[in-house]
């Protein structure tokens, strides 16, 4: 905290800024037109990940508007001395997967980036929230950001997940049961015996979604898994500092009394399989059941929703999860992008291959994660079970570069929204974990990995 008064939003210090491509051309703008300069490029790191073609490594890329981007960050970078990771470069990936795997993501920091998903980053107990290309001008100029101090909620996840049940399941349970809005403008603490037995990369997936629920941010508090996590990562503590760093960490957990503006408690033994069958991330069931009707809603406007979503994802009330076709699958995003997800997916694919008629498209989400899913083989798995292997990139969560679904295709997704068009206009969207994406490629319907083992 750099200043406080009353009645005025506190002023923070900005531990680490991280930029994209997307959201900040016209942020360097406003600095150069206030012939100001980025006060702290040593806290500032660029990556190019939204609208990276990730077929191909060619620079400039055939797409004119991506070409324009990658040019003008690439130029912002160079002329305001901030570090970037261009694509092809060894560093480059997803900015949600690189800061973490960096070591640049510590607890007790504050991170900041033009991108909502920066949530990710509170899975190592590190205050980390999404913000808009004015104040990623405020921060560059200052690296500081006036804000006002979130209420608190709790997330209490009793119990254990059970082995079918990963961590994009409890993230798409949590908000299937609190709704979008569940957690409005807050800060969630994510709790639990659940949630110290994840490990780091299943904590940013539940962190990342976070802001599904509407809240600003999710935290994780720290523990030795964390620590674990960071040792060794080139940005972290030297092994002379370790054990200071590692002691000043330890006092960034919440205490076991600690009080919130609200706290929800969350079953994990509730949570199996689950996929979205609407046009928000809410809209999910387990795969074992079937597809709502707008009328098991309690209020108009819910049934309302649910009608309308029903509509646009062309699907009748009823129709058992598990019916749902597919022709397009994809493995990916800051979501579900990380060594341990792709793990997760060659292991049900190893040996098999994907259906007729179904394209998985397999997208690292750095290219370290890349690099060592290679030196694993978990290429050859997704190449030879018939899925194509990529580059690093957003690619197809949003249909901001060279990967979209035509109009009425209809995917199983990895990544964190399923809103109209996102993955390209009149595309259709359901939001899955990776060992459920990587089943549902082999059937070409959505399947959970259990019932794939009990047919063959
Ligand atoms: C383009 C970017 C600003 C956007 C975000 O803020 O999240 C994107 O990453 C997304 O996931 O929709
Ligand atoms: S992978 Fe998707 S959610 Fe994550 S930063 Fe990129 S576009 Fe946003």
């Amino acid at each position: 905290m750099v200043h406080r008064d009353s009645g005025l939003p506190d002023l923070l210090y900005v531990d680490f800024h991280l930029l994209h491509e997307g959201s900040s051309p016209q942020a360097f703008d406003g600095l150069r037109r206030s012939a100001r300069s980025v006060r702290r490029p040593d806290l500032t790191l660029a990556t190019e990940d939204h609208i990276v073609p990730t077929r191909t490594l060619t620079y400039p890329p055939a797409d004119n508007t991506a070409a324009l981007l990658m040019r003008t960050l690439r130029a912002n970078c160079d002329e305001f001395g901030v570090a970037m990771y261009p694509m092809a470069s060894p560093g480059q990936g997803i900015v949600h997967v690189i800061g973490p795997e960096l070591g640049v993501t510590q607890p007790g920091m504050t991170i900041l980036c033009g991108d909502s998903h920066t949530s990710t980053h509170g899975a190592f107990g590190a205050l980390a929230f999404g913000i808009g290309t004015s104040q990623v001008e405020h921060v560059l100029a200052t690296q500081t950001l006036s804000a006002e101090k979130p209420k608190t909620m709790a997330v209490t996840v009793v119990g254990a997940l059970s082995d079918g049940a990963t961590a994009k399941d409890l993230a798409l349970f949590t908000v299937a049961s609190l709704g979008t809005g569940g957690a409005q403008g807050h800060i969630v603490e994510y709790r639990g015996a659940a949630i110290r037995a994840l490990s780091m990369e299943q904590r940013m997936t539940l962190c990342n979604m976070s802001i599904e629920l509407g809240a600003r941010a999710g935290v994780v508090g720290p523990d030795e898994v964390t620590f674990a996590y960071l040792r060794g990562r080139p940005y972290a503590p030297s092994d002379d500092d370790w054990a200071s760093a590692v002691e000043r960490w330890r006092q960034f957990a919440s205490d076991a009394d600690a009080d919130y503006d609200s706290e929800v408690f969350i079953d994990a033994t509730k949570v199996s399989p689950y996929v979205t069958w609407g046009t928000n991330p809410s809209q999910a069931a387990p795969l074992s059941e079937a597809v709502p009707d707008p009328s098991d809603f309690d209020t108009p406007e819910a049934q309302a929703a649910a009608a309308r979503a029903l509509e646009y994802m062309d699907i009748a009330p009823g129709t058992p999860m598990s019916e749902i076709l597919v022709d397009t699958v994809f493995l990916g995003s800051c979501t579900n992008g990380r060594i341990e997800d792709l793990r997760s997916a060659a292991d049900v694919l190893r040996g098999r291959r994907v259906a007729e008629g179904v394209h998985m498209v397999v997208v690292p989400g750095s290219m370290a994660v890349k690099t060592s899913a290679e030196a694993e083989g978990l290429d050859r798995i997704f190449l030879d079970a018939g899925a194509e292997w990529r580059n690093a990139g957003c690619s197809l969560c949003v249909g901001m570069n060279d990967d979209v679904l035509q109009s009425g295709q209809r995917a199983a997704s990895t990544s964190n929204r399923n809103f109209e068009g996102r993955q390209g206009k009149g595309s259709r969207t359901h939001l899955v974990s990776p060992s459920v994406a990587a089943a549902t490629a082999i059937t070409g319907h959505l399947t959970s990995p259990e019932t794939l083992r009990a047919s063959s």
